[in-house]
């Protein structure tokens, strides 16, 4: 049947997108990538500053999600705890597979793969990046993408899942027919979006041991990261 995204639809993709797009990492902190220390220790302190923004970009793009502020206040923390990882892994995806300026994609990758993580961890990450960067999405697709994996019901601590499956249903509409309009010669489009969200998880647990391992050598995360991963 033919698929139309109704004029409310249209304003929230646009609402959404903008936010995605207005929050960027500060240019000095993305451009401090390019800096010429290249020491594990460098770079470990490099990707914090990073993913520290990263986590503050990501707080003001939520607010801006319709609903997210009239969700129970301690449900709102327990969201964003819950899928700052995996938002960021998105977002460092859309980031390789964008095509960064002037070489800074390849210096993130050389600096995310001498920063003390395993080899066992770094392999599925460039994997999923390679997946993410397969599947070629559109800016409203990257930003509705996140939003779908911010309102995820089943977080721990979420009280009121109702009221977060409801605000994420209305965003999995958006992104069904988005996907649709976008990609007509492939109907499985949709679906292949949504395997994405299952990877993210497991990347989600990775991440964790990822954590463990650093502290065990003595590494220092900011408070920000520290109060959102409980480190
Ligand atoms: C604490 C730190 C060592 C850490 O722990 N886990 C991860 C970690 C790693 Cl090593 C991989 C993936 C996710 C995380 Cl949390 C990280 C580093 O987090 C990052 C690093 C870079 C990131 C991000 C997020 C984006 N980017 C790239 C980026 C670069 C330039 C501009 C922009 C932009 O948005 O405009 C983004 C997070």
């Amino acid at each position: 049947e033919k698929v139309e995204i109704t004029k409310e639809q249209q304003a929230l993709m646009k609402i959404i997108t903008d936010a995605y797009n207005r929050h960027q990492i500060p240019q000095d902190v993305a451009k401090k990538l390019l800096q010429d220390q290249y020491s594990a220790e460098e770079n470990f302190l490099l990707l914090t500053e990073m993913a520290t923004s990263q986590v503050q970009v990501l707080v003001e793009f939520t607010k801006n999600i319709p609903g997210f502020l009239s969700l129970d206040r301690e449900d709102q923390i327990a969201l964003l705890k819950g899928s700052a990882v995996e938002a960021m892994f998105l977002r460092s995806a859309q980031v390789f597979s964008r095509k960064m300026p002037s070489g800074h994609t390849e210096v993130l990758e050389e600096r995310i793969r001498k920063s003390g993580i395993s080899e066992e961890f770094i392999t599925p990450m460039f994997n999923f990046y390679k997946s993410i960067g397969e599947l070629h999405m559109v800016q409203e697709e990257q930003a509705l993408l996140t939003t779908v994996t911010i309102l995820t019901p089943d977080r721990p601590y979420v009280k009121d899942q109702q009221a977060v499956e409801r605000l994420q249903e209305t965003m999995l509409d958006v992104l069904r027919k988005l996907c649709v309009l976008q990609h007509p010669q492939e109907p499985q489009y949709f679906a292949r979006l949504l395997g994405r969200l299952t990877e993210l998880r497991t990347l989600s647990h990775y991440h964790t041991e990822m954590l463990a391992s650093w502290r065990m050598n003595d590494h220092k995360f900011t408070p920000l990261l520290c109060e959102i991963w409980d480190v």
